[in-house]
């Protein structure tokens, strides 16, 4: 158990962290770090960038899981293998419903499996869910953070720029789903099925097409929005693993 897992380059002796915060984009790794104390930089392989910190006590490691299902998968399976229970997925999403706005948080209390890595480990029939008590404490947090927030339904996916793009997405909107982003369903599914706990907070960086206008016209405040949506969903997450800390 001393040894470091291939891909994360973590071991059980570099922390013991049962909290983990996992943005895909490596960049947000260090915008985390502004809300953590004592913080030990581990590095980077690959697209897993990871420091861990303490927050008000509760150590938590923060890892990048890169883009799409099989790094997320993988980034999941290793992190097990170090003792991480709790994985809070703190990503961007494209918007699929007009009243949500850029900086809005998204609460994923499941997602549809359009990706191709949960599909791998088990049949579609087996749901994406994220863990009731998590998905709890996310939303109460929000309230009380005063946060634009939207709890419901996402869609992970693996293409941005085929030719179906557009039909697919509107076929989902229609359904109600609130955002897609390519993360949150592998990383449910592999999660439970590993007896992990899974939740995902989604920042919206991309409006749903209906409703572009306002932001178009002012890039400066769109970029404003989603700064203040990724700092708001990391100190939400925060938030939210302390409370869930201080009940285990
Ligand atoms: O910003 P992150 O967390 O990477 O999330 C979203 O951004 C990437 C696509 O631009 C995908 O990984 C998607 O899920
Ligand atoms: O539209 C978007 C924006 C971010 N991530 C996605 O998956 N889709």
């Amino acid at each position: 158990m001393t040894q470091l897992q291939p891909h994360i380059r973590l071991s059980r002796e570099m922390t013991h962290a049962r909290y983990a915060l996992l943005p895909g984009d490596p960049k947000r790794v260090e915008h985390v770090a502004q809300f953590l104390e004592n913080v030990e930089d581990f590095g980077s392989n690959r697209e897993y960038r990871a420091l861990r910190g303490w927050f008000r006590g509760v150590e938590v490691l923060v890892m990048s899981t890169g883009m799409g299902g099989p790094s997320t998968a993988i980034a999941v399976e290793e992190l097990r293998q170090i003792g991480v229970t709790n994985l809070i997925r703190i990503g961007s999403c494209g918007a699929m419903q007009n009243h949500i706005r850029l900086g809005d948080l998204v609460i994923a209390t499941a997602a549809v499996r359009d990706d191709g890595t949960s599909n791998m480990y088990i049949d579609k029939g087996y749901p994406a869910c994220a863990d009731i008590g998590l998905v709890h404490h996310l939303a109460q947090q929000a309230r009380r953070l005063g946060y634009a927030s939207h709890c419901g339904y996402v869609r992970s996916h693996d293409s941005f720029y085929t030719e179906r793009e557009d039909e697919i997405n509107q076929f989902w909107s229609g359904k109600g789903i609130l955002a897609a982003d390519m993360e949150t369903a592998p990383l449910m599914v592999v999660g439970a099925l590993r007896g992990l706990r899974i939740a995902s907070v989604l920042n919206v960086v991309v409006e749903h097409s209906g409703n572009l206008e306002e932001g178009i016209n002012n890039y400066q405040q769109q970029e404003q929005s989603c700064l203040q949506g990724e700092s708001r969903e990391i100190l939400l997450a925060l938030e939210a693993l302390y409370l869930d800390s201080q009940e285990q």
